[in-house]
């Protein structure tokens, strides 16, 4: 793995206007509380378990360059890391852009492993540089650029996946993506759906899609009575995902219970929508947050 050593450094970016808190590994947003909320707007679990190879749970997972086990051809592939390699590799802080509301953290391909390269969907040997970059004050923006440094063309999935804090999710709605169509990825074959009049609910069951939209949403926190918008750049896909009661209480890094607490709402590109970039071309996907 592309972890060169087992220190972990986590980093708080502190101004009058939020906090939030990054990891190195994974270039990893943990949490982010804007000063005029006393409930943090990016969630972050009870517990944090830190490891090489171990995937930060909570905040913003950086997911490239697959998603889930990947897709090639058409078909899904079982691609491990799950997610792909970034958000278990340790970036690079770049220490002259740290302030106290903005890091940026870079990822060069000549750092990652040779037999992980050549997982890529466009083939063996791919050349990139990517950063990520972090502004959090009242409003929170996060993009990530990958650029071709290489000769040939490269083609990867992506996502920022982020962890909304909710007071309870059967009581959250997200909109925006009323009539959009969808891949309900809780069946075997992803079937395309299409959502109708209203907003993405919860009722403590698995939702996990994957909607085809560039549109804001708004998600509706009705026991908060809070409204956290959420604007996209770059990504035509958004993934919308809840483990439900059931898949939650399973997961080994979260509490019981613990998924009620937030819901995922992630800028995305991936299955029949990866980003193919020219030798010398980039791309940016962007979230931008704030509380309405
Ligand atoms: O548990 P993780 O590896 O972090 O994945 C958590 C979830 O990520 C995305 O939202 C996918 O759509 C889900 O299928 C997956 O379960």
């Amino acid at each position: 793995m592309a972890c060169m050593s087992n220190t972990f450094i986590l980093r708080t970016l502190a101004n009058d206007a939020g906090t939030a808190m990054v990891s190195d590994h994974g270039a990893h947003l943990t949490l982010w509380k804007p000063a005029s909320q006393s409930t943090p707007v990016v969630w972050q679990p009870k517990s944090i378990y830190l490891g090489e190879e171990t995937a930060i749970r909570g905040g913003i997972p950086v997911i490239f360059p697959w998603f889930n086990g990947g897709y090639a051809h058409g078909e899904p592939t079982a691609k491990k890391p799950k997610h792909g390699f970034a958000r278990v590799s340790a970036w690079t802080l770049d220490e002259d852009t740290l302030t106290d509301a903005h890091a940026r953290y870079t990822l060069d391909s000549s750092t990652i492993a040779q037999e992980l390269l050549d997982r890529f969907i466009s083939g063996p040997d791919p050349h990139f540089y990517a950063e990520l970059d972090i502004h959090a004050a009242d409003t929170l923006g996060v993009t990530l650029r990958v650029e071709n440094t290489g000769d040939t063309p490269i083609e990867y999935e992506a996502a920022l996946h982020t962890y909304f804090q909710v007071s309870d999710v059967t009581r959250t709605r997200v909109a925006g993506l009323e009539h959009a169509t969808y891949l309900d990825g809780t069946k075997p074959d992803f079937p395309v759906c299409q959502q109708g009049d209203d907003p993405v609910a919860f009722d403590g069951t698995v939702l996990d899609r994957i909607y085809y939209s560039e549109d804001e949403l708004r998600i509706e926190d009705e026991a908060l009575g809070r409204t956290i918008v959420v604007g996209k750049t770059g990504s035509p896909q958004t993934v919308v995902w809840n483990p439900g009661q059931e898949g939650g209480d399973r997961m080994a890094d979260m509490r019981a219970g613990e998924w009620r607490d937030f819901v995922c709402v992630e800028a995305a590109a991936n299955r029949d929508r990866p980003i193919v970039l020219a030798p010398g071309e980039s791309h940016t996907i962007g979230q931008s947050v704030r509380v309405a």
